[in-house]
């Protein structure tokens, strides 16, 4: 617990939830078996209607094989206990005997036709609420994704994605079930109506014992899911090829393989509370539906002996009693699971809406005209949840077909900045216009479709190289031309062509094809992106952190030559303010707020001047080494130690 200062639990978020869900009676829980029945059928039909039929037929035609089943081995006892030579009740019984064999073999070849169609079905369900669950999530605001509340509500969706797939595999269950149920309730009622209700007795405690582990374990899913992903997250680097090698020089690996253990742990502990409540519900469940059965075949016992009832009819009984209570286990169980995974699937759809109401709007106003011009005016942000403001007051233009440099200390803002000129984050207060529109008000893929980002980090896609740079511009069909043309001006195309797979080597080491890029060449895979995305607002945020000092130049000379075309506009975010002097404009950041703003030997003329003074603190770093004298060898340590006695 050590690395998150205690137990991921979340009894608050818990709470929220519930109410709606955990208050749920069995019987409320049956009531909506028809609605959930419904919202699988809709979304199987959508998928494979023919599937679905077959599947649903093949289940109705098993039930009703296990129906006739029971009815002919009651048509067989019968004959079998009634009067008479044995190989003449023998002959009699034959037809009931074929008949059940007929059901047996029957229900044996139904089993093997849903087990295909079940293939064919269950998958394309899965993947249509995998892709809406994670297309809703590409589509959330980053300002909603970053808020704990909603990103908790939208994480859990995910858990529901296979939920349809499971929901409709326990509604088949159920359905097979109630129809073989309801053959057996049949037989028994025609017996003695008493014997029904000695059934409902066997049954409604198991119903309610499923009812209470599964609201437990429902419970216990919401309050560790922090839990769950933190340990997801800190088992992942451990696994990646090209692992950081902090796990093994720091000991970093050591201090995860403790973590887990020690997360793992408290997990357990939690898996063995649930098992331990669930083994006493499990007593009392077993108790009160064992006594039920004795009562039920005491019952039996009573109408064979005072109430004249065949040993025929009490056979059957028997093996009614064994099969229904088999059958309502079955129902019990599938209809819990269907309910439990109803819960997840409500997550689910919580989360998609959830996701809706926080969509990144693609309708509104769009950007028109060639390049942009974006201006801020007295725009302050603060982060979700966060206690100060990140930006405040601030107001700025980025002209169009210019190079406009952001600088500043360690978190002064301009990162935020940047992802609010994006269009990434909206203004908590202020407003950012792209050529008069507000992006508040526009159609926000129609600013997206303006910029071209080169973040701090690159991302590295698990995928092929080309694949990792036509990616910067993904809605538009493939270009290998451009590719290529975007390599080499990122001065990465060689480096690639040179690798054993080409184009086709997939980026990191841990698939085949795989290769290891070093950090500068990622950086150029990036800039590759930006250049072939083309597009009218480029943003750079610490091009080159990662490159060597002649690729470092030839960036910043490249980036400028992007605005040759007098449209496209370059935003730079750099601490190496050697390459700011040639922008055109320059604004000065400073604990969120703009202080300066200018043209370098503006700047440079400010007196004090922030700008001025981290320039002078740069520049005095290289002045440094060049007038101290070239140090020669160090003297030993003896020879240090002896001088100085001396
Ligand atoms: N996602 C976030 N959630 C909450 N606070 C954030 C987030 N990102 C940044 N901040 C905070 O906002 C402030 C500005 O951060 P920002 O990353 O914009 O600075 P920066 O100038 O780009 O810094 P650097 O030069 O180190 O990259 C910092 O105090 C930082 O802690």
């Amino acid at each position: 617990m050590l690395l998150f200062s205690g137990a991921l639990r979340h009894d608050k978020a818990w709470a929220k939830y519930s109410d709606p869900l955990l208050r749920m009676s069995f019987w409320a829980m049956a009531r909506q078996f028809p609605s959930m029945l419904a919202m699988i059928g809709r979304i199987a039909w959508r998928e494979d209607p023919r599937a679905l039929v077959v599947l649903v037929a093949a289940q109705l035609a098993s039930g009703a094989m296990s129906a006739f089943l029971l009815v002919a081995t009651n048509q067989v006892l019968v004959h079998l206990f009634a009067g008479g030579p044995t190989p003449d009740k023998l002959r009699e019984a034959l037809p009931a005997l074929l008949l059940g064999g007929a059901s047996s073999a029957g229900s044996v070849l139904l089993g093997c036709l849903i087990v295909q169609v079940e293939g064919r079905l269950y998958p394309k369900i899965e993947l249509s609420c995998r892709t809406a669950y994670y297309g809703m999530m590409t589509r959330v605001e980053m300002s909603a994704m970053e808020d704990k509340d909603i990103h908790r509500q939208l994480a859990l969706g995910q858990y529901g994605t296979d939920s349809v797939r499971r929901m409709l595999s326990s509604s088949v269950w159920i359905i097979s079930g109630l129809m073989s149920l309801g053959a057996a309730a049949v037989v028994l009622a025609t017996l003695h109506p008493l014997l029904l209700a000695a059934l409902l007795l066997i049954a409604a405690p198991r119903w309610w014992g499923a009812v209470v582990v599964m609201r437990r374990a429902y419970a216990s899913q919401h309050a560790w899911i922090d839990h769950r992903r933190a340990t997801d997250v800190l088992l992942w680097p451990i696994t990646r090829a090209g692992a950081t090698p902090e796990l093994r020089v720091h000991g970093a690996g050591r201090l995860l393989i403790h973590a887990q253990e020690d997360m793992g742990r408290t997990a357990a502990a939690e898996k063995a509370r649930l098992a331990r409540a669930e083994a006493r519900t499990e007593v009392v469940t077993a108790a009160m539906s064992g006594t039920a059965r004795i009562l039920a075949y005491g019952l039996l016992w009573w109408l064979l002996v005072v109430g004249g009832m065949p040993l025929a009819a009490a056979g059957t009984a028997v093996l009614a009693i064994r099969n229904a209570t088999g059958y309502l286990n079955q129902i019990v169980s599938q209809l819990n699971r269907m309910c439990e995974e109803s819960l997840y699937l409500t997550d689910m759809n919580n989360s998609i809406k959830l996701g809706a109401q926080h969509a990144i709007p693609d309708h509104g106003a769009g950007v028109e005209g060639e390049g942009v011009e974006v201006v801020l005016q007295d725009v302050t942000f603060r982060y979700p949840g966060a206690e100060r403001d990140a930006l405040q007051g601030v107001s700025l233009t980025i002209p169009k077909g210019k190079v406009v440099a952001l600088v500043g200390e360690n978190g002064s803002g301009k990162t935020t900045l940047a992802g609010l000129i994006a269009g990434l984050y909206l203004p908590t207060a202020g407003t950012v216009s792209y050529n008069g529109v507000d992006v508040r008000e526009a159609n926000r893929e129609s600013v997206f479709d303006r910029v071209a980002l080169l973040p701090q980090d690159v991302d590295c896609w698990p995928m092929t190289v080309r694949a990792n740079i036509h990616i910067g511009d993904a809605g538009r069909p493939l270009d290998q031309e451009k590719i290529e043309a975007a390599a080499e001006r990122a001065d990465i195309r060689t480096v690639v062509e040179k690798l054993p797979h080409g184009w086709d080597s997939i980026a990191v080491k841990d698939f085949e094809r795989g290769v290891r890029l070093s950090g500068g060449q990622w950086q150029r895979i990036g800039v590759s992106r930006a250049v072939y995305r083309e597009r009218d607002l480029l943003i750079v945020d610490e091009p080159t952190a990662a490159l060597d000092p002649k690729a470092e130049i030839d960036m910043f000379d490249s980036l400028r030559s992007f605005t040759d075309d007098g449209v496209t506009t370059v935003l730079l975010i750099t601490h190496r303010l050697a390459a700011t002097a040639n922008a055109d404009v320059i604004y000065v950041l400073h604990d969120g707020r703009l202080i300066e703003h200018g043209g370098h030997a503006d700047l440079m003329a400010l007196e004090p001047g922030h700008y001025r003074t981290l320039y002078e603190m740069q520049a005095r770093q290289y002045q440094q080494y060049q007038d101290a004298p070239v140090p020669g060898p160090r003297p030993p340590a003896d020879a240090v130690k002896n001088g100085g006695e001396r």
